[in-house]
């Protein structure tokens, strides 16, 4: 029950995880027969040594290498036995904005920030008004 898979999806928020994150610029350059990585539903896969297992072939990876396969991965409909298989070549989550069910990637980021201080701002400055409202009233 070890290792960076084991407890994916049960993360609590503030909890200890142990996912590691890649960024999408480091992906992108695994995109060799020499060194293979593909993201998959926010995953990282690195498939490096299954490319001349894959049943459908090394070239469609190759075309994916370094990139989002998600839609080509459901095009293609894989079994469940293919979505079990990602398991073992799992090293990570992309690190990204853009993924809502990964909640505790960007705290450090500064959107994550800057909508609730905007929002704090702005309550200030209506308060003041409405405060400025009332006192010439
Ligand atoms: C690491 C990711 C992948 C794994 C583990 C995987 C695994 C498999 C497996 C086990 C099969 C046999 C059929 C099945 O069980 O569904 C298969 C078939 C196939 N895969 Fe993948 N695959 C991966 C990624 C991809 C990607 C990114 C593409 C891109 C187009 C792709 C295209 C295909 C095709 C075309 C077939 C043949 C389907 C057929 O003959 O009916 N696979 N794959």
């Amino acid at each position: 029950m070890q290792g960076p898979a084991a407890g994916n999806g049960k993360g609590q928020e503030g909890g200890e995880t142990s996912v590691t994150y890649h960024g999408l610029e480091e992906v992108m350059k695994r995109n060799s027969s020499k060194e293979l990585w593909l993201v998959i539903h926010g995953r990282v896969y690195d498939i490096t040594r299954f490319l001349n297992e894959h049943p459908g072939g090394e070239e469609v990876l190759l075309e994916q290498a370094g990139t989002d396969a998600s839609e080509s991965f459901e095009d293609v409909g894989h079994s469940s036995d293919a979505r079990e298989m990602l398991k073992q070549y799992y090293i990570g989550d992309v690190r990204s904005h853009q993924d809502p069910s990964k909640n505790d990637t960007c705290k450090s980021c500064w959107a994550y920030w800057i909508f609730p201080i905007l929002g704090a701002i702005l309550l200030g400055f209506l308060y003041r008004y409405y405060m400025a409202e009332s006192k010439s009233s």
